[in-house]
């Protein structure tokens, strides 16, 4: 049984970006990362703007200038302008060519086709020059660069509509179990509910993964090892939940050595999440997770969620950790490092009840999960304790 940090170290290793890209819409790039340089190609602002509404100027020396038109955002004429003139203008309007000010409204008198400035003016005032953000031809974003919203606005206002990134890897979630049921079902004696699939499909597309199928297999080897077989054919990264300890219907550990995955590990020192299992196929990649549902969905987020970040581009594939201070106290049995579903308040955690892995009840209202080192086996309220924070 390997710990914790070798478990991540192992996954880190055999981890590497993917080097498939696909060219994209920027509308639906939120949450790819960029596979190449993007290149503005306009001038941004494109025409020298007004960044206030007011009056454009022909000189800057005088008091009192002369009415002689108006400019509004979407105008495309280009009107001249003397010394001595001022010209009406509005916010995001074309500053005429000729024009060497613009003074905001709130410091001007107005009176018969003539404004009086209050205050002297400089040049260039209130005037947002050409090329400004960005030159064309300069580089808009670079890179490894994540697509946030604010990513998809800047290229849009750039103009650009398709861009080159990481492919996202196609993922395949298989439950195993005779005794699963889907919610909606009538559930005979000695079955429960499926919830395991639903979950980890939320979780993924949380994090911005959609490219995900579910199988679902029973309790029995030849149909295991021929659905694996199948769904490691098909798709970038496996994940199977349950299955995987030591039972004698525990097929799944069996099957993928059967068909040549190789183990990197399994069986981590940790509660919960013990029998985790990854492995690699060529260069697909399999986790089996345990079947208890806080197991399954604890391992999803410490390895599984950073593995597939980081093979989808991400250079920041980590969740967010930190430290807070214990608002509860906590006695952990055994010596398995432990991953403990909490509440974070402004840095006040409170470590919530019903942590046992076949519960869910905590996880549903936790934000962040407390972790707590093989060699630490109390939590009192005010100690300074690690947290890693769900996203
Ligand atoms: N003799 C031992 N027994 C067990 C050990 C061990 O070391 N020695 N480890 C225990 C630990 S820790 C865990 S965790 C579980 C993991 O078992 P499996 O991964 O083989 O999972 P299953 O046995 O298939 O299921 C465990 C549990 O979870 C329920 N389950 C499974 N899949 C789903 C699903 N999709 N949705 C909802 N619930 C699910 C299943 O009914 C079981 O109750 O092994 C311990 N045993
Ligand atoms: O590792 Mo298991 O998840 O303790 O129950």
């Amino acid at each position: 049984m390997i710990s914790v940090q070798q478990a991540l170290q192992l996954i880190e290793q055999q981890t590497q970006k993917t080097s498939n890209t696909v060219t994209i819409s920027v509308s639906e790039a939120l949450g790819y990362v960029l596979a190449k340089d993007v290149f503005s190609p306009i001038d941004m602002p494109p025409f020298r703007q007004s960044a206030m509404d007011g009056y454009a100027l022909g000189s800057v020396q005088e008091t009192t200038y002369t009415l002689v038109n108006e400019v509004k955002a979407g105008d495309t004429e280009d009107p001249e302008i003397k010394e001595g003139q001022a010209i009406r203008i509005f916010t995001g309007a074309p500053v005429p060519s000729a024009a060497k000010t613009v003074v905001i409204q709130e410091k001007v008198e107005v009176s018969n086709h003539q404004i009086t400035l209050q205050e002297s003016t400089v040049p260039m005032a209130n005037i947002r020059e050409v090329g400004e953000q960005i030159k064309k031809g300069d580089t808009a974003l670079s890179k490894d660069t994540k697509i946030t919203p604010a990513g998809i606005g800047y290229l849009a206002t750039l103009g650009v509509t398709e861009i080159e990134v990481y492919k996202k890897p196609t993922i395949a979630i298989i439950t195993t179990g005779n005794e699963l049921v889907a919610p909606g079902q009538p559930l005979s004696y000695g079955q429960i509910y499926e919830s395991n699939s639903l979950m980890l499909v939320s979780a993924l597309q949380k994090s911005g993964f959609s490219a995900v199928s579910t199988y679902k297999v029973s309790d029995n080897y030849e149909d295991t090892q021929a659905l694996l077989e199948k769904t490691i054919a098909d798709h970038d990264v496996i994940l199977i939940s349950g299955g995987i300890s030591v039972g004698d219907y525990d097929f799944v550990g069996k099957a993928l050595r059967n068909i040549g995955v190789e183990e990197v590990f399994y069986k981590v020192k940790q509660k919960p999440g013990k029998p985790l299992f990854y492995g690699k196929h060529k260069n697909k990649t399999i986790f089996a997770l345990p079947g208890n549902p806080a197991s399954s969905l604890s391992c999803f987020y410490i390895y599984v969620l950073p593995a597939i970040l980081k093979l989808s581009g991400y250079s920041n594939y980590h969740l967010e950790r930190g430290k807070g201070v214990a608002n509860s106290n906590f006695t952990k049995k055994g010596e398995r490092a432990a991953f403990l579903k909490a509440h974070n308040d402004h840095g006040q955690i409170t470590i919530l009840d019903a942590q046992a892995s076949s519960m869910l009840r905590s996880f549903a209202l936790a934000n962040t999960l407390v972790y707590l080192p093989e060699d630490t086996t109390e939590v009192t309220i005010g100690d300074t304790i690690e947290i890693i924070n769900l996203p």
